[in-house]
């Protein structure tokens, strides 16, 4: 039986107990690394010691991923050097970097959903490795995950685990192969916020255990309780390099990350007006893993921003797919300006001004493989602004597009490129130009900025306002509570499947959301 891990901040005495080496872990300088001819790295530099937890922060696009996929052999550098405890190495494969001690768990995981967590590792460790059968593999999955206080079950089916669950096990897989250098990319991203404090012990128990551990991560706090040095990139430079992180301020790296400072956006300047979406006892019924909707009811008002405040998994998901037409509601109305859309095709919800950003920008918002051009006429063949019947008019999408680029100041994209090549900050504006057209009436916003760095956040907001400002009305389903109350004229708590209060912003408390949340008021 496993035991629940132990949470361990950093503190003023995190020297680790071993060590792996007297030179430093890792040193690059001056990285150089372009795609298609596009500077992402330059002359980037990054050193980390041995029994560190390091954070490297910087906006989206800023370089972070790829510094990292440099240094785990994922690609090659165009010019600079990599020194790994005092040897030069270059590895051509991330296997060949694991091998070499340094291992990346990526944002996506990479893992066979039909395979077993002992045969995914197996599958991992490659021919080179001794082990023959998922037997053993169990064996030492097993060992490994005691030995790092770290839960996992190698008999488990992939597909049946939870997020938390895989990216556990993309750890033990990594750390089996030889990682001594662990890189966390976003790990907490995707986690609840207990998760998140569980993942975060664990990897202060690595370093004091003499691991190195490298987190990007866009969370001030997770910097500040969590690690020993920063180092903080824009526009592929690295503009601050492994600082103590106990000797800068917050404020100087969101200064540093963002090189000048941000204005920050509040509620909409409007006066809500009439009714316009109207939901009514909306019922969905629970599932293995979701709560469902037990009739829910709202009002949204034009020129009005309704903030949806709650924890995750109370019934948002099923919110958005019900909105979106991906679920039909067993009971209920959903009505658009006086027609009721509960049953509607997307189509026929679309034509009545509803549009939708998805939380997963990629799972029901974009196409990864398509091109950003394409990605932007998905929605407007059907009405033929994309061309004609039987043809799509490839000049008039570009054209489109690359309108859409510079409104949306959507960087380091071209027409043609393809969506999967955008960082979370471009994809989103890239979904907000295909959705904020001039036919939407209302738009349903779910976490719009989860993932995002302070700028494109900033962008966000501000694009939902300039719409309420204009008239629009606004569906803000978020569980960050800062970004509902910084943007909301009335904010709704959801619980279990329903609103279980409302008031005006302005009569928000804490006391008042916490005592719903909790499920006490
Ligand atoms: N495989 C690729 N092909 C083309 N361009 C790429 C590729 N990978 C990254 N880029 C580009 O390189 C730049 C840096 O991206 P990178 O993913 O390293 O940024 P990041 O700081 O990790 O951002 P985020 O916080 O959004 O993950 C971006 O402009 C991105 O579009």
């Amino acid at each position: 039986m496993t035991t629940a891990p132990q949470i361990v901040p950093r503190s003023a005495d995190s020297r680790p107990e071993t060590s792996f080496g007297s030179a430093p872990a890792l040193e690059m300088r001056g990285i150089g690394k372009a795609f298609d001819g596009r500077p992402a790295l330059v002359e980037a530099a990054f050193a980390l010691e041995w029994g560190e937890v390091h954070a490297i922060v910087g906006e989206n696009g800023a370089g972070k991923s790829t510094l990292m996929n440099v240094a785990t052999g994922v690609y090659a550098a165009d010019s600079g050097e990599q020194v790994m405890n005092g040897e030069a190495i270059s590895p051509r494969s991330p296997v060949e970097a694991a091998a070499a001690g340094l291992g990346m768990v990526h944002q996506h995981f990479r893992l066979v959903d039909s395979f077993t967590v002992a045969e995914n590792v197996l599958l991992g460790l490659g021919r080179k490795s001794t082990l023959r059968s998922p037997a053993e593999a169990a064996a030492l999955i097993s060992a490994k995950s005691a030995e790092i206080g770290l839960p996992v079950d190698p008999h488990k089916v992939v597909a049946d685990l939870s997020i938390a669950e895989r990216q556990r096990v993309e750890i033990v897989k990594v750390l089996l192969l030889g990682a001594r250098i662990l890189v966390l990319d976003e790990p907490t991203a995707v986690l609840t916020e207990e998760e998140a404090e569980a993942l975060l012990s664990f990897v202060r128990r690595l370093s004091r255990a003499g691991h190195a551990v490298v987190l990007i991560t866009h969370k001030f706090r997770e910097v500040s309780a969590f690690c020993d040095r920063v180092t903080v990139m824009r526009h592929g430079k690295t503009v601050l390099s492994g600082a103590k992180v106990a000797e800068v301020s917050e404020t100087e790296i969101a200064l540093l990350m963002v090189g000048e400072t941000l204005t920050v956006s509040g509620r909409p300047d409007s006066i809500p007006g009439p009714v316009c979406l109207e939901i009514d006892g909306l019922s969905l019924h629970a599932g293995e893993h979701r709560q469902g909707l037990m009739g829910l009811g709202l009002e949204l008002r034009a020129s009005e921003v309704l903030g949806i405040a709650g924890v995750g998994g109370n019934g948002q998901e099923e919110l958005v797919a019900c909105l979106l037409g991906l679920e039909r509601p067993d009971a209920g109305s959903v009505m658009l300006n006086g027609e009721d859309i509960a049953t509607a095709d997307p189509r026929r919800r679309r034509e009545a001004g509803l549009r939708v950003i998805p939380a997963d920008r990629f799972a029901t918002g974009l196409i990864r493989d398509m091109s950003i051009a394409d990605n932007l006429a998905l929605t407007t063949v059907a009405d033929g602004a994309a061309g004609g019947l039987f043809f799509l008019n490839r000049g008039r999408m570009r054209l489109a597009a690359e309108r859409a680029i510079e409104t949306f100041d959507i960087r380091g994209a071209a027409p043609e490129r393809s969506a999967a090549l955008l960082s979370g900050g471009n994809a989103q504006k890239v979904l907000l130009a295909r959705e904020l057209d001039d036919g939407m009436k209302v738009l349903v916003a779910h976490s719009p900025s989860r993932g995002l760095d302070m700028r494109a956040t900033q962008f966000v907001r501000s694009a939902i306002r300039k719409a309420v400002e204009a008239g629009a009305a606004c569906l803000l389903i978020s569980e960050d509570l800062q970004e509902v109350l910084s943007l909301s004229h009335r904010v709704a708590v959801m619980n279990r499947g329903t609103i279980v209060g409302c008031r005006p912003a302005q009569d928000v408390t804490p006391e008042w959301i916490g005592a719903l949340l909790a499920g006490h008021a």
